[in-house]
């Protein structure tokens, strides 16, 4: 469970993230949605204790993530895809991590087996494509069997099967009772992949409620998110009309 009080990130004049209150609950799949500059990293970054809050706090199962003991086994993360040393094998990169968390190392051959990443193991992650790297990144993600998982944007670069897969993988996971958080600027990708949703704008909570009744509040998911997030786009192809 992930539990944010009044959580609030500002860069000098901007607010990333204002006020935020939400629950993230386990045995689900969360989407965490809003327009580019909503805020979602930075609220990601807080929870992961990569980022200090300006004001309000954040705890994963009760504790600041700073105060939790088991690294890798209590959360994992995917946050940037590409944020990895090139130089380095998958299975090399992995292994370090491992190391690091007092994971075993068998963990690193099932978890690449898990992404499809297999035959891909021993080679330099500077050859991967952006895919391959988003495989590996919720590689990492999974390799401590966490209870606790993050996703930032979590299919870009993915095929078709590759989303299908991870869409499949997210589901599994919650439905193991695991709390599951899942970032998209895109509402359409979170259509087949979450039960619930948070939806912020310019930092703001817009909407915490199940798919379901969010969908019910126009004629389409797109739709209602267009809605919901009308006043807070900030980013808008066309000028300041
Ligand atoms: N290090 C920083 N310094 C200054 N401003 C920042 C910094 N990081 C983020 N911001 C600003 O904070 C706001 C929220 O950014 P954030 O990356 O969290 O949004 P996002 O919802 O993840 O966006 P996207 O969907 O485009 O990835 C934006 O206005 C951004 O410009």
């Amino acid at each position: 469970m992930i539990e944010a009080t009044e959580l609030t990130k500002r860069y000098g004049r901007i607010t990333a993230v204002d006020a935020l209150t939400v629950t993230v609950r386990p045995g689900r799949v969360t989407g965490f949605l809003g327009p580019n500059g909503a805020g979602k990293s930075t609220t990601l970054r807080m929870i992961l204790g990569l980022q200090k809050p300006t004001g309000g706090g954040v705890t994963v199962d009760g504790r600041p993530v700073r105060d939790l003991p088991r690294g890798l086994r209590d959360v994992g993360a995917l946050l940037d895809a590409a944020d990895v040393h090139g130089g380095r094998t998958a299975a090399a990169h992995l292994s370090a991590l491992a190391r690091g968390n007092r994971i075993p190392r068998r963990r690193v051959e099932q978890v690449l087996d898990e992404v499809g990443l297999a035959d891909a193991a021993r080679r330099r992650i500077g050859t991967f494509s952006l895919g391959m790297k988003q495989r590996l990144g919720i590689a990492a993600a999974l390799l401590g069997d966490p209870p606790v998982l993050l996703f930032d944007e979590p299919l870009n670069g993915l095929d078709p099967q590759g989303v299908r897969w991870a869409r499949g993988l997210f589901r599994r996971l919650a439905a193991e009772g695991r709390t599951v958080l899942v970032s998209s600027h895109l509402m359409n990708e979170m259509a087949h992949t979450a039960d619930h949703l948070l939806v912020i704008g310019r930092g703001r909570l817009l909407a915490d409620e199940p798919l379901a009744d969010f969908a019910a509040r126009a004629a389409t998911l797109e739709d209602a998110f267009m809605d919901v997030t009308a006043d807070s786009a900030q980013y808008r192809a066309g000028g300041t009309r």
